[in-house]
């Protein structure tokens, strides 16, 4: 079986956040992910890894004003000053709670702008923010994320991130493949797990049930297979990432609702 990371924004929302550590390590998971660390202090959050022996392995860049609807920086015109900011204060909270890996999110196309104008920019984005990461001995990510969840979103297919990440070119830009958005957009599950594991450009796997994002054991993907997948590739090509469980639990937020739904995981 692969290594699952509790996302704790998702998972365990019957407890405040904080709690949420030591819930996610007595149900046997040994690394979490969550969307943003933003509201507490690093050395809160450190704590609760090191008291409950957890690994962080993921988090995102601050994504500008999420109420405002802001979903990420890094594809928008004016905002590359923002963008560094909000890289920088990622690479910080990284260094603290020693975390190889964050994500960039890429935000939404403006009004009235195409794809392919906001393409260069998205690219020279990325490579100043890989530049960061690689001083600070950090991974960036980018993640392909269907327009049903985040309409506008700019980034969605798997192959147009592997493309960005060619054009970049640098080692430590890689793709967060979210197998529940791989499959809304464009299925073909297996083999583009197959395709791109191998290409060692793959830097974190998310899954969730398709379509509810629920459990991984409700729904039209056929998690146990997928896992195989990646186990059997991960053995040939060396890959030791981590897949974060990145779904919202179908009983919702009461007492036990996560755990009550681990049972895909204990099997
Ligand atoms: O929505 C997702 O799938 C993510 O992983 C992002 O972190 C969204 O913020
Ligand atoms: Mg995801």
């Amino acid at each position: 079986m692969p290594r699952f990371a509790a996302n704790l924004s998702m998972l365990y929302t019957e407890l405040p956040f904080l709690d949420r550590f030591a819930a996610a390590a007595a149900d046997g998971f040994e690394a979490v992910e969550y969307l943003f660390p933003y509201e507490h202090a690093p050395a809160d959050l450190a704590a609760r890894l090191r008291d409950h022996g957890l690994e962080q392995v993921l988090f995102n860049t601050p994504p500008g004003d999420w109420a405002a609807g802001e979903r990420g920086l890094a594809c928008l015109p004016g905002r590359e000053t923002d963008f560094r900011d909000a890289v920088a204060k990622a690479l910080d909270y990284a260094q603290a709670l020693d975390c190889p890996r964050i994500h960039l999110m890429a935000g939404l196309v403006p009004e009235g702008r195409t794809r392919d104008e906001l393409r260069p920019l998205y690219i020279d984005n990325l490579r100043r923010a890989a530049e960061m990461a690689a001083q600070a001995g950090r991974e960036v990510l980018i993640e392909p994320i269907n327009t049903r969840d985040i309409p506008g979103f700019f980034l969605n297919r798997q192959d147009e991130a592997h493309a960005i990440v060619q054009a970049v070119g640098a080692p430590n830009l890689k793709v967060q493949m979210d197998l529940y958005h791989c499959q809304i957009v464009e299925g073909d599950v297996a083999t583009k797990i197959r395709q791109y594991l191998t290409t060692g450009r793959v830097g974190h796997f998310q899954i969730a049930g398709v379509p509810g994002r629920h459990e991984p054991d409700v729904g039209e993907l056929h998690y146990p297979y997928l896992f195989d997948v990646i186990d059997e590739v991960a053995a040939q090509c060396g890959w030791q990432g981590w897949v974060g469980c990145e779904y919202r639990p179908a009983r919702g937020a009461v007492p036990g609702g996560t755990s009550d739904g681990l049972g895909w995981m204990r099997r």
